[in-house]
């Protein structure tokens, strides 16, 4: 009996996380370099569902870097990065919809939906969700078909949620000429988190979270505002992929967002146990 009086204990102890968040809108983006392990997927997307049915709307924005420089390899393509954004000629731009949009999206659909969640994929190209122009060169060089946002169609991310699916979003835009444009999804990640003023944004990667140095796990910070921020992106302490997903969360966080935390997605149920403890885990960063 003790057994089953605990198990309600936990289970009370998350009503307060609940009742907080109950429809509320979570932005949670899960990075290519955290998808490593079938099994530790399948806990992450059960996070999800989770959090779905117990009334809060999550979004799911996922990346898939780690599957795009694959198959460019068996292309004999080589991946060229900036700053964390990879440099998208023509070819790279078919590879990342081919893989973005078709392999990882669907798969993760269709877990979701083989656990009843009512999941539906979609790209910034479907319903106009994400409408981009190219970016503008980085550090002085061009990078193709990279997009930069100008626009989230909040309309149907609310109806999709009214309608209680789950958007699992993949990070390709479209322009006013139905061309695709590749976005980091860190970027579309803390784009849609602002356009829906999103309590939660929270980024899995496959890191604890925020280190002042990088290969040090003692050297990580609970909490980072963008005063540490600024000051480790200018000591060259916070670079590559970790980059652009400071950058949303600053960004997200002055434009209204409720919190941002970057969380390792290579543990268990991450999700659960930032969002229904009172600690958390991970970074949260502040403005
Ligand atoms: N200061 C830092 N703290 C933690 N990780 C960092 C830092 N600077 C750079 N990184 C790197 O950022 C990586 C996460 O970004 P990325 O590989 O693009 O992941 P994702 O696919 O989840 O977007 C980490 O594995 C780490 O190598
Ligand atoms: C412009 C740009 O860099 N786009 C990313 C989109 C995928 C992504 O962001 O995946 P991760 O989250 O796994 O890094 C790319 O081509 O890799």
């Amino acid at each position: 009996m003790q057994k089953y009086i605990e198990r309600a204990n936990v289970l009370i102890e998350a009503l307060p996380y609940i009742q907080r968040l109950f429809g509320k809108t979570i932005v949670i983006k899960y990075g290519g370099a955290a998808m490593t392990n079938e099994d530790l997927t399948q806990k992450i997307l059960e996070d999800v569902t989770l959090l779905k049915f117990v009334g809060m709307n999550p979004i799911l924005v996922h990346g898939g870097g780690p599957d795009i420089n694959h198959m460019l390899d068996s292309l004999d393509i080589k991946p060229k990065f900036v700053d964390g954004l990879r440099v998208t000629d023509d070819a790279t731009m078919e590879v990342v919809q081919m893989v973005l949009t078709g392999k990882i999206n669907k798969e993760i659909v269709a877990r979701l939906n083989g656990m009843g969640a009512g999941a539906i994929g979609l790209c910034g190209i479907d319903g106009n969700i994400i409408k981009a122009v190219k970016a503008p060169p980085k550090n002085g060089v061009d990078l193709g078909n990279v997009g930069q946002i100008v626009s989230i169609n909040t309309d149907l991310l609310n109806t999709l949620a009214h309608d209680q699916y789950i958007p699992v979003i993949a990070p390709v835009g479209t322009g006013d000429h139905g061309e695709s444009y590749n976005i980091n999804a860190d970027t579309v990640a803390g784009a849609i988190a602002t356009a829906l003023k999103a309590e939660k944004l929270i980024f899995l990667t496959d890191t604890d979270g925020v280190r002042t140095k990088e290969d040090d796990p003692e050297s990580l910070l609970y909490v980072a505002s963008k005063t540490d921020i600024l000051n480790m992106i200018d000591e060259g302490k916070i670079t590559g992929g970790m980059l652009p997903k400071v950058s949303s969360c600053l960004s997200a966080i002055e434009k209204g967002v409720g919190r941002a935390h970057i969380l390792n997605g290579t543990i268990p149920h991450p999700i659960i146990l930032e969002i229904f403890t009172d600690s958390g885990i991970g970074t949260m960063v502040t403005g």
